[in-house]
């Protein structure tokens, strides 16, 4: 007999397709899983959609949308659920009338004209949306725009914001109002909640990326939380840090509103975990090997950068505290493995993703004219820069010679180089870097040199 109180939840969207996987029931889903939730579908409409526009629409027949809910409900059940694009008056009929014989928390998005500008629900349903829907709502998420629409105010400050809310959730019966303050001016990007008769404010820098499918992740995530039991604000908060997030590591596809990535949310924790471990193991190899008159006199460290987007700075970038030192006769890592741990090193390999964005891994050594005859033998792409050649401007800025060198000195070889050194300056050692896909990549090029 199988265990009908299984332990994942369930979130179910009722929501349109986007072909090009930035909004709608795809972004849901995403969403769920991201909050390691069993996700749940009724497609309202498919749209042929890319970044710049929606191409086509075709409605799904409202009784089919009802068969979908029906169907999920009854035998999986739904923890809580969300709306999303409801396309025409007969399928919000449709929808508002099934879901009153369930009672999971409900998020309505009432999406009503897309970033590009395509209208997603006619202007007639817009009426029966807010009858019929919004008194069975636990949460309407409007952005600024459609927060004017329902309101019929004008909203330019968080003060109109506060009003609209209170009188959108009083005027319709919404247990909760959220205007998102994406599009209200503002340092912060400043969300305004109405509920149960009081105000919250969810604050987060206004970043800069990808904004193709916010409103339906942020809703998503709402309600991916209210099924895993959290207490509304609760469940806000996480979304309002999830979104930001996902705006600033969106993935810069197609020629329009690049979308939103719901799955930064898991991808930078596993990945966190999996360069943590690979560099601890290298680590322990390299003192395995025990190069000890390859340890500059500042010491070595070891670095690892998460993947792209997600390596920004040197917060992204695994090193080791205290770096590698020569102790006695033997090599040793002075502290243990950490993100933000590199501080030069890390600027290096940032620099060099900006142009091979797969080279994540390096490791500095003690320059020798040995060392580069002996890499140029063995057949690394070897290149250089030169201290003094540094443009007075970059001298001037705190820590960008190490950027610029990198720059030069992958520009000079015209190809991915292996090792770039530099001669030292005043007071600055000459000094060899290896760099590598990842740490073993390193290594393996490290074995080539001590051969
Ligand atoms: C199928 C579908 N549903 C919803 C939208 C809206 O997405 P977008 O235009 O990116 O606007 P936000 O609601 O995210 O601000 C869509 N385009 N397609
Ligand atoms: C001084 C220096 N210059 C290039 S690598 C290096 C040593 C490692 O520095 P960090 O520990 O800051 O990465």
């Amino acid at each position: 007999m199988r265990d009908l109180r299984p332990y994942v939840k369930t979130a179910l969207t009722i929501a349109g397709s986007d072909s090009g996987g930035g909004a709608g029931v795809e972004a849901d889903l995403k969403t769920f899983s991201a909050f390691g939730v069993h996700g749940l579908v009724a497609v309202t409409a498919v749209t042929a959609q890319n970044t710049n526009s929606i191409i086509a629409v075709h409605e799904v027949p409202p009784e089919v949308v009802v068969k979908q809910i029906e169907a999920v409900a009854e035998d999986i059940g739904v923890d809580a659920a969300k709306t999303g694009m409801l396309s025409n008056a007969e399928i919000v009929r449709a929808v508002a009338r099934t879901l009153k014989r369930y009672d999971f928390p409900l998020v309505v998005d009432p999406v009503m004209v897309s970033k590009t500008g395509v209208t997603l629900l006619t202007e007639g349903a817009i009426g029966v949306l807010v009858d019929e829907l919004f008194p069975r709502a636990t949460l309407v998420t409007p952005n600024r725009f459609e927060a004017e629409k329902l309101s019929g105010m004008t909203i330019r400050t968080l003060e109109d914001a506060r009003r609209a809310a209170r009188a959108i959730a009083e005027e319709t019966g919404a247990e909760g109002v959220i205007i998102k303050g994406g599009h209200i001016e503002g340092g912060d990007a400043v969300d305004v909640l109405y509920y149960q008769g009081h105000f919250r404010e969810y604050r987060a820098p206004r970043v800069e990326g990808c904004t193709h499918g916010t409103g339906c992740s942020f809703s998503a995530a709402i309600t991916a939380n209210l099924a895993k039991g959290l207490s509304l604000e609760e469940a806000i908060s996480l979304a309002k840090e999830f979104i930001t997030l996902g705006i600033v590591t969106g993935h810069r596809i197609g020629h329009g509103h690049c979308p939103v990535n719901p799955i930064a949310w898991l991808e930078i924790p596993a990945e966190k975990w999996r360069v943590y471990e690979a560099l601890k193991k290298a680590v322990r190899e390299f003192e395995r090997m025990n190069p000890v008159a390859l340890i500059p006199e500042v010491g070595a460290n070891f670095v690892y950068a998460l993947p792209k987007p997600y390596a920004r700075d040197k917060k992204d970038v695994a090193g080791v505290k205290g770096r590698i030192v020569r102790y006695g006769r033997s090599v040793k890592a002075v502290g243990p493995v950490e993100f933000g741990a590199s501080d030069h090193l890390a600027r290096a390999v940032l620099r060099f993703m900006d142009f091979h964005p797969e080279v994540r891994s390096a490791l500095n050594l003690r320059y020798s004219e040995g060392l580069v005859e002996k890499a140029e033998k063995v057949g690394l792409v070897v290149s250089f820069y030169d201290r003094r050649e540094e443009p007075p401007e970059v001298k001037a800025r705190e820590g960008a010679t190490i950027p610029w060198g990198i720059e030069t000195a992958i520009r000079r070889a015209g190809r991915r180089p292996d090792l770039i050194y530099h001669l030292g300056d005043w007071g600055k050692e000459p000094m060899a870097i290896i760099f590598g896909e990842t740490p073993q990549d390193v290594l393996r090029k490290l074995s080539l040199l001590l051969k």
